[in-house]
């Protein structure tokens, strides 16, 4: 029987998550929250983990470790690097990086160090899941590449340095590392993202602006992706 891992970073993230569900029981371990419910009579654990990839990989951890989850999902806001990505736009990431990661000095490219990867991808099959509810639902989504740093990117100039060495099309602070937890825990997982600014000069104010409103559209889109698992 699956158990369900929903995660964000940011409260403002699994806020309209949890209004979703109603019963929940909260658990508080290290220094964090987990809310359970059940839906549907699947068993789900949800909780954001606080912000960056730390946060973010004590969180997936713990959510697998703990809690026994056996899938990850993430929802949340990111930074847009792809032109085509508006505000507001959903994104699938297939893999994602780790753009802040560099021991370029020694040779190796940005986002590797031995015995790691450059590019950790997602579980196809979710993806597929969540391709066909979009199509259900007419909701324009696209797949692709998210970098993750631990900085809130606000100039073109670094966000041109991830665009140049990723080839990314959006970035934020969480998703690589969940993902590596989750692929060294052979636990199949699902990173999905609403753009909330474009990663530039004015990405703070843009941010403070559609935080709410983005993360409400990947988190709507998130729980019809769960009513098909
Ligand atoms: N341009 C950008 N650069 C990097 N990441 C992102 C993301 C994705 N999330 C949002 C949040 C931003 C961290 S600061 C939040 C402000 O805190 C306010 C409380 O003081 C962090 O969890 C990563 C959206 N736009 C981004």
């Amino acid at each position: 029987m699956t158990k369900l891992a929903i995660m964000g970073a940011m409260e403002e993230e699994i806020e309209p998550l949890l209004a979703h569900f109603e019963n929940v029981n909260i658990v508080e371990f290290a220094n964090n929250k987990y809310y359970e419910v059940n839906y549907n009579g699947l068993d789900i654990v949800i909780a954001y983990s606080k912000i960056g990839k730390v946060f973010a990989s004590l969180t997936a951890a713990t959510m697998i470790e703990k809690f026994a989850c056996d899938t990850l999902l993430f929802s949340g806001v990111a930074g847009g690097i792809n032109p085509e990505l508006k505000i507001g736009d959903l994104i699938i990431a297939d893999k994602l990086c780790q753009h802040d990661l560099d021991i370029t000095a020694f040779g190796h490219p940005n986002g590797y160090v031995p015995g790691g990867k450059v590019f950790v991808e997602t579980t196809k099959s979710l993806r597929d899941v969540a391709i066909k509810v979009a199509n259900e639902n007419n909701l324009k989504v696209i797949e692709g590449t998210i970098a993750t740093g631990d900085q809130f990117v606000h100039s073109t100039e670094r966000k041109d340095f991830i665009q140049t060495t990723f080839k990314a099309d959006a970035l934020e602070m969480e998703g690589a590392s969940v993902a590596v937890v989750c692929d060294a825990l052979n636990v199949p997982f699902f990173i999905l993202r609403a753009i909330s600014d474009s990663a530039d000069m004015d990405a703070g104010f843009d941010f403070d602006e559609f935080l709410k409103s983005s993360a409400k559209n990947s988190a709507d889109y998130l729980i019809k992706i769960v009513k098909e698992l």
